[in-house]
């Protein structure tokens, strides 16, 4: 489905239709989504595809690979961090021919919080700063890398760039997070009514169950291919 949906965003954006052949697709989309709205969870329950102790969140915008907008960026091990490999494309364009400054923004801040988690920390991010030094080209292989650079109580600050495969020296976008792992107090009153989708209770916190990268986890590794 989410592959199905990333191929309907990149046709809506690159097609060279004539409006009558939008408004037929458009109709044949509504027709085909319309069975799935009649029976939806609460925004307070997660999907039965979620493992919130093994990092895995079905529909998140960055890494998940049933939404239509995540890529989705899967995580390797770098070294003591993380990197991504990702090459984007027209629904994440900003100015034209590159990436959207904010994409990349996302990205950086999903990419940055995994790079906490794999040293076994975790944290709601409190600062996002970023530099964009050159515009980042779509179509090409970028890698995205990350590391933590520090850590003093419930604060984790992590480093981490944009670059691309051909060019790894050349830094397009500089970044550094800030993540704070929540109180006791804040992480009830966030997170207390929200359910895994058997009833269960969660505190929020992504990949508790493990403090490395593993590989062989789902969150992390590419799937098997999808059945036609
Ligand atoms: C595959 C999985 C990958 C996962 C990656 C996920 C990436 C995406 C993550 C997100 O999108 S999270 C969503 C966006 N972030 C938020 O919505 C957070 C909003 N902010 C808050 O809820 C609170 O400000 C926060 C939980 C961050 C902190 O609240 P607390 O009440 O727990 O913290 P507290 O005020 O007690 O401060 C704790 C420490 O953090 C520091 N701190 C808190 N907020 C800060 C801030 N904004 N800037 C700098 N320092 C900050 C604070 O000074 C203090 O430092 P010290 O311990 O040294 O005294």
């Amino acid at each position: 489905m989410g592959d199905a949906l990333r191929a309907a965003l990149t046709a809506a954006a690159t097609a060279v239709a004539s409006p009558a052949e939008l408004r037929k697709a458009a109709a044949a989309i509504r027709d085909a989504i319309e069975p799935l709205t009649e029976e939806v969870r609460s925004p307070a329950t997660l999907s039965p595809l979620d493992d919130m102790g093994r990092g895995i969140r079905m529909f998140n915008p960055v890494v998940g690979p049933g939404n239509g907008f995540a890529l989705p960026l899967r995580f390797e091990p770098d070294g003591d961090g993380v990197l991504a490999r990702a090459t984007l494309g027209p629904v994440h364009e900003g100015p034209p021919t590159f990436v959207h400054g904010g994409v990349s923004a996302l990205l950086m801040d999903q990419i940055l919080g995994q790079g906490a988690i794999v040293t076994g920390r975790w944290g709601m991010t409190a600062e996002l700063t970023l530099r964009y030094r050159r515009p980042v080209p779509l179509h090409t292989p970028l890698l995205l890398t990350s590391r933590m650079a520090g850590a003093a109580g419930r604060r984790t600050t992590v480093t981490g760039a944009i670059t691309t495969e051909a060019e790894p020296e050349v830094v397009l976008v500089e970044a550094m997070g800030l993540f704070v792992s929540p109180s006791e107090a804040k992480t009830a009153s966030y997170f207390g009514t929200v359910r895994t989708a058997s009833g269960g209770e969660t505190d929020g916190r992504l990949g508790h169950a493990r403090q490395d990268v593993d590989a062989a986890s789902p969150a992390l590794a590419p799937g098997p291919a999808p059945a036609e």
